[in-house]
């Protein structure tokens, strides 16, 4: 596959007032999920949601593409038709969560390093066989007194990268995801001091490995403060904060730029998107790739009655694709 096909992948995931939907949990992921809404984690549960989310009537007026989960990409519908059929008949583009999750980096306690390097090139043959066109790989950066140490964000950021070359090998747009973790009680400075470090390293790796910026897509946390700090930013100052660092760190030739909602409420994921792209033009569109912030209220819902609210949880997530969708766009006038 060409750049110039990589690249058209890449600004299709990024269309003007579109952004993802992440239903990529694992398995150990979902399974808090459900916990905490009483649902049980079997296979057929997670078939059925997945197939609620996918099946949204509308869905694609907001949605330009799915990360899937190994298990989620060779599901079918209750009819037996394959999800990845029912989103390339929607025009919604599938999407492979491909790392292995975070481990303790050896040698320095408190942060984490992600798996999955080991016979990546294979299994991406395979999603790509599966009818994945992008894929994605999250790196998870924990701040405390002494995290994170520069040794954490160098070896993240060489895995990202070595990811990303191998996705474009085989043909698939890797969408790029250090996340920078809410949890503690740092202030937004000290969030911008570590976006920074961490942003300026992925961009020096992806140059070393010979990564096509015009066929990637970054997928980043906003700047913060911690869950636990005592001053909390307004929404302007989150805003401000986000687009400030990415001016600084993100090069203008990257297609688009998703962000994820690392556990704020919907209506803060939405309020802060909406903000920043007030403020633009921005170099590259910004957008969303929401897990939580897309799914929760829905999944609450279904959890209550599965039958008698599965209409009404397709709705809910219909409205926080198009709130979402609006606020791509700088025209969410709120709730
Ligand atoms: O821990 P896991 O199973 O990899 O899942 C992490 C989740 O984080 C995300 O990257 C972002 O999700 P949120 O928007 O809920 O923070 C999802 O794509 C993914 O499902």
């Amino acid at each position: 596959m060409s750049i110039e096909d990589l690249e058209s992948i890449a600004l299709a995931m990024v269309a003007p007032g579109k952004g993802i939907i992440a239903i990529d949990e694992s398995t150990k992921t979902i399974a808090k999920r459900f916990e905490a809404v009483g649902i049980e984690n079997s296979e057929e549960n997670r078939r059925a949601y997945r197939e609620l989310l996918l099946t949204t009537p509308g869905l694609n007026e907001h949605i330009s593409g799915a990360i899937l989960y190994d298990e989620t990409i060779r599901q079918k519908t209750r009819d037996g038709v394959p999800f990845t059929e029912v989103m390339k008949k929607a025009g919604i583009i599938p999407g492979i969560k491909v790392d292995k999750g975070p481990v303790p980096l050896a040698g320095f306690p408190g942060d984490v390093v992600t798996e999955g390097l080991d016979g990546l090139r294979p299994r991406l043959e395979e999603y790509a066989r599966l009818g994945a066109q992008f894929a994605k790989w999250r790196a998870v950066i924990n701040i405390t007194e002494d995290n994170p140490s520069s040794t954490a964000i160098e070896a993240n950021c060489h895995a990202l990268a070595r990811y990303a070359a191998l996705c474009q090998e085989a043909g698939l747009v890797p969408m790029v995801e250090p996340e920078v973790i809410m949890d503690g009680d740092h202030t937004i400075e000290v969030s911008y001091e570590v976006h920074e470090a961490v942003l300026r390293s992925l961009f020096n790796a992806l140059y070393e490995q010979n990564v096509m910026l015009e066929g990637t897509i970054l997928k980043s946390s906003m700047v913060i403060p911690g869950k636990a700090c005592d001053e909390q930013a307004s929404v302007e100052e989150v805003a401000e904060a986000t687009v400030r660092v990415l001016k600084t760190c993100v090069p203008a030739s990257l297609p688009g730029i998703v962000f994820l909602s690392g556990g704020q409420t919907d209506e803060q994921s939405t309020s802060h998107l909406n903000a920043m792209n007030r403020m633009g033009p921005h170099p590259w569109p910004l957008s969303f790739s929401y897990g939580r912030a897309m799914q929760q209220a829905a999944l609450k819902l279904w959890s209550k009655d599965m039958k008698a609210n599965y209409a009404d949880a397709q709705k809910t997530v219909h409205a926080r694709a198009k709130d979402n969708g609006l606020a791509a766009l700088g025209q969410w006038n709120g709730k």
